[in-house]
């Protein structure tokens, strides 16, 4: 067994690092740093990592009939002991240069762009929509890849053709909104609404295959259905504990200063795990308690 410092760190982004394991395969590494308000948190998540892992595999799984997948392994011998259950093995791809952005309903900057524009990424909306509405059907709204700590530019989908072609940027919303749609129902039907999520995908030998973590609370808003109500901010499935505490008055911490946000207290970083494990739980009907690490 390997230990990660054997492998060379390709790209690391705010809670997750890609290591080169050989010139086919990648390991994408999952950790417990939680980001929220832009802030990657000083205080881990116990387990985050795993979960989230847990979260791809099962997505990879259930969409594998429609589009093919990196995923290699989430158990072998490549994989080091310190990451086991919060890393995967994937092949390596010619990754797309665009965000592929789904969205089911109005959120964030879908909001933001439609408040201005009547429209996101040039795909016009019905009047009279506010924040959280369920959209019509889901739209492609895709978005550049910004550097580390610069929020993804929104963009239409005549710049994604402009990128990569008429027939890669067709492929690419087709399967974008397939993927959205089939999982958004499935959690749907499980209490949770997968409001928008972000994928992205490479070629291999000119086929696409869908890369990088799927569907998951890091890449996904998750909503519990439950409290759905369209006109305001919905609370997050996962991070609503955490957001609720950076911004109390006992923290005295201030959203819009650039000063980091204070320590999370344990009992706020323990509800936090387990909203993590009940989404997981309660989307995939599989017990945490299963997963390997
Ligand atoms: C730190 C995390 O960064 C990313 O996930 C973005 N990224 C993905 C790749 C990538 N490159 C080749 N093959 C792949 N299978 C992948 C994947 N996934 C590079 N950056």
């Amino acid at each position: 067994m390997p230990t990660l410092a054997e492998y060379p760190k390709i790209a690391a982004g705010k809670v997750r690092e890609l290591y080169a394991v050989d010139d086919d395969h990648l390991l994408l590494v999952a950790s417990d740093r939680i980001s929220a308000y832009d802030f990657v948190l000083d205080v881990p998540i116990p387990d985050k990592g795993r979960i989230l892992t847990a979260m791809s595999v099962f997505w990879f799984e259930l969409l594998g009939d429609l589009v093919p997948n990196h995923l290699v392994s989430y158990d072998d011998d490549r994989i080091p002991a310190e990451v086991r259950g919060r890393a995967l093995i994937v092949k390596r791809l010619e990754m797309l240069p665009v965000e592929a952005v789904a969205r089911g309903y109005l959120a964030g900057s879908g909001t933001r762009d439609y408040d201005r524009t009547g429209a996101v990424c040039g795909v016009t909306l019905p009047g009279g929509l506010v924040e959280g509405s369920k959209l019509p059907e889901p739209i492609f709204t895709p978005a550049t890849k910004a550097e580390l700590g610069e929020h993804d530019e929104n963009i239409s989908f005549d710049a994604v053709v402009a990128e990569i072609g008429a027939d890669l940027a067709g492929k690419v919303r087709e399967l974008t909104l397939a993927i959205y749609s089939k999982a958004a129902d499935y959690a749907h039907g499980r209490g949770v609404i997968l409001a928008d999520t972000k994928l992205e995908f490479g070629l291999l030998d000119g086929v696409i295959v869908l890369g990088d973590e799927v569907l998951t609370p890091d890449s996904s808003r998750y909503w519990p259905a439950d409290t759905y109500e369209p006109g305001h901010a919905q609370p997050s499935f996962d991070k609503q504990f955490v957001r609720d505490w950076m911004t109390s008055p006992e923290t005295g911490w201030d959203r819009e200063g650039n000063q980091p946000p204070p320590p999370m207290p344990a009992e706020v970083v323990e509800a936090t795990r387990s909203r993590y494990v009940q989404a997981y739980e309660q989307v995939t009907g599989r017990k945490f308690s299963d997963w390997i690490g």
